[in-house]
């Protein structure tokens, strides 16, 4: 059956690298794209908003969404839970739109099991000493939380060999261009791989 269905993109990558920078500037050039909202019981920061940035939860309310599987992925990182909200994600796939997750790695393998034939997309610091810088100028953690996020991202960088896609975020309009050709090239790929399948079945059915 030709599949109808968007793409699932994920973009993954340690705390700091970009991308949220990268995916909100992805996003002002491709208008298509949707973006899941993920839930949280980290603290909202200043700046960020309910329903905008995350949707702040309670550990409490998290956990009961584990239980009724409502999650599609979700991941206990620094502390606190992270996950993604399983309904948006497939309403908006079935509706034949693409679907962009921001998400950190231990939660991208698991998506990486249950939706094979997403896009899996690491985002790469041009080195760990920028990445600190990053994490450091960008004011939102305390001197402990930064250390414990460069630990964690030593580990997720271990793990860049499952991606599908490996991009520097150096110069940040390159990481930009290079994820909308990634977006736009599985396109051109799905739609080639459909027009073969619709040949080979016009050809079967005579
Ligand atoms: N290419 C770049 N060059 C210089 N600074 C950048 C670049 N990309 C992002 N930054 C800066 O790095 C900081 C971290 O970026 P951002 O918040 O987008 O990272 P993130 O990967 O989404 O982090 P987290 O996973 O913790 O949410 C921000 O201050 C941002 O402005
Ligand atoms: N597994 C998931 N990770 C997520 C999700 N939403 C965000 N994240 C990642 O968590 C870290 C920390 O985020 P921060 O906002 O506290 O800096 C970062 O890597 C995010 O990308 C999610 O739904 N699932």
């Amino acid at each position: 059956m030709i599949d109808e269905k968007g793409i699932l993109f994920i973009l993954s990558g340690p705390s700091g690298v970009g991308k949220g920078t990268v995916r909100k500037a992805l996003f002002e050039r491709d208008t298509e794209l949707k973006y899941s909202i993920s839930m949280t019981t980290r603290p909202q920061r200043n700046g960020e908003n309910e329903g905008i940035d995350y949707f702040y939860r309670s550990k409490q309310v998290f956990e009961e969404m584990i239980e009724n599987n409502k999650l599609l992925e979700y991941a206990e990182y620094v502390g606190n839970y992270y996950g993604t909200p399983r309904d948006y994600v497939e309403e908006t796939l079935n509706s034949g739109k693409d679907v962009f997750l921001e998400i950190e790695v231990q939660g991208a393998l698991q998506v990486k099991e249950n939706f094979p034939e997403g896009v899996f997309i690491f985002l790469f610091p041009p080195s760990l000493e920028e990445l600190k810088n990053r994490i450091i100028s960008r004011g939102t953690e305390t001197e402990d939380l930064v250390t414990n996020r460069l630990l964690a991202a030593r580990e997720e960088i271990e793990m860049m060999d499952a991606y599908d896609y490996v991009v520097v975020n150096d110069k940040i309009e390159t990481a930009v261009s290079k994820v909308q050709s990634i977006v736009r090239s599985e396109h051109l790929r799905r739609e080639r791989v459909a027009k073969q399948y619709k040949k080979i079945l016009e050809a079967d059915l005579g």
